[in-house]
């Protein structure tokens, strides 16, 4: 597949850029992950994505059922935080209270995510084993913090879905009812999107109205579906040839140096 940027806003353009390896082709990768700021528009776009059959895998739905009533990271977070964590009608997380502490504190936050992290790890790799013993030809795993938590490197492709800062803010306190210094504090507990941009094998750009997305998430798709080939198959009968062939992906991945990629900053 090409490095076609999928970055339109009203009049379709493209930026192409020539790397110094080859890319392996879509069919070497059994998912691509979808990651962006918060409220950039990742699940509006996921909703798009799985109407065209494709399968999501969302990490933020994985973080929400890892910490359900007698889990093991519950149990932990209720260690760290203490009871008062705990809502007092059902004795589930009292997410608003979590999330006011760990927004505003980054050692309370890297706590958390130490907690909630690897429980989220182990549920996405279920969730891809199980896409690829369904026969999948590809799935998606919407992960917003992909950069941050280093798991990009285990990925055949990233596809980020942006959008300028002030439109995230807007967007993000109209969504939560949230007022500016709370959707702040998110925002900024983030890496910034410029610098996720750096990391990107595609962007899809949400600056604009919900129609300019669904043109360019269509243009996306139409890209992605001309780069599957008749291998995946071959991969899925003979899994062998698949290790191999995602072997090859992530070294391919991993050894590009970080210059070569897409400089925006
Ligand atoms: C703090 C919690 C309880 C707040 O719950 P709440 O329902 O208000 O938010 P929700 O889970 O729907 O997350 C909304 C968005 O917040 C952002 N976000 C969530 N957790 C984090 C974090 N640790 N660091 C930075 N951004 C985060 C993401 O963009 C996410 O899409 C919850 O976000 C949480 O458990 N976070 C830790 C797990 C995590 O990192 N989840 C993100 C996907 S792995
Ligand atoms: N192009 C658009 N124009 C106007 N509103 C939009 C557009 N795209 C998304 N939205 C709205 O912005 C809000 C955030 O979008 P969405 O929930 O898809 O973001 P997200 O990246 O998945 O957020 P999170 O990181 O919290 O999971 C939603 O209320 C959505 O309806």
């Amino acid at each position: 597949m090409s490095n076609t940027i999928v970055k339109e806003q009203g009049t379709p353009t493209s930026e192409c850029r020539t790397l110094p390896f080859p890319e392996p082709e879509t069919s070497a990768r059994l998912c691509f992950a979808m990651l962006g700021g918060i409220s950039t528009g990742k699940s509006t776009v996921s909703a798009f994505l799985k109407s065209y059959g494709l399968p999501i895998i969302d990490a933020d739905i994985l973080a929400r059922q890892v910490v359900e009533p007698g889990t093991p990271a519950l149990a932990q977070i209720v260690k760290t935080f203490g009871p008062s964590i705990l809502s007092e009608s059902d004795g589930t997380l009292d997410r608003k209270k979590l999330g006011s502490i760990i927004f505003n504190d980054a050692d309370k936050r890297k706590a958390l995510n130490g907690i909630v992290h690897p429980a989220v790890r182990k549920a996405m790799v279920w969730g891809i084993v199980r896409c690829w013993m369904r026969g999948e030809k590809l799935c998606v795993v919407d992960v917003p913090l992909l950069i941050e938590s280093g798991l990009w490197r285990f990925v055949g492709m990233t596809v980020v879905v942006s959008c300028d800062e002030q439109t995230q803010l807007a967007r993000l306190m109209k969504r939560d009812g949230s007022t500016h210094a709370e959707a702040s504090s998110r925002l900024n507990s983030q890496l910034p999107i410029p610098k996720k941009l750096a990391y990107a094998d595609h962007v899809i750009d949400n600056s604009g109205t919900p129609e300019l997305l669904t043109a360019n998430v269509e243009r996306f798709v139409d890209a992605l579906s001309k780069t599957v080939s008749w291998t995946w198959r071959l991969k899925w009968v003979f899994p062998p040839f698949g290790v191999l062939a995602a072997l090859w992906t992530l070294a391919w991945r991993n050894l590009r140096p970080l210059h070569e990629r897409r400089k925006v900053d």
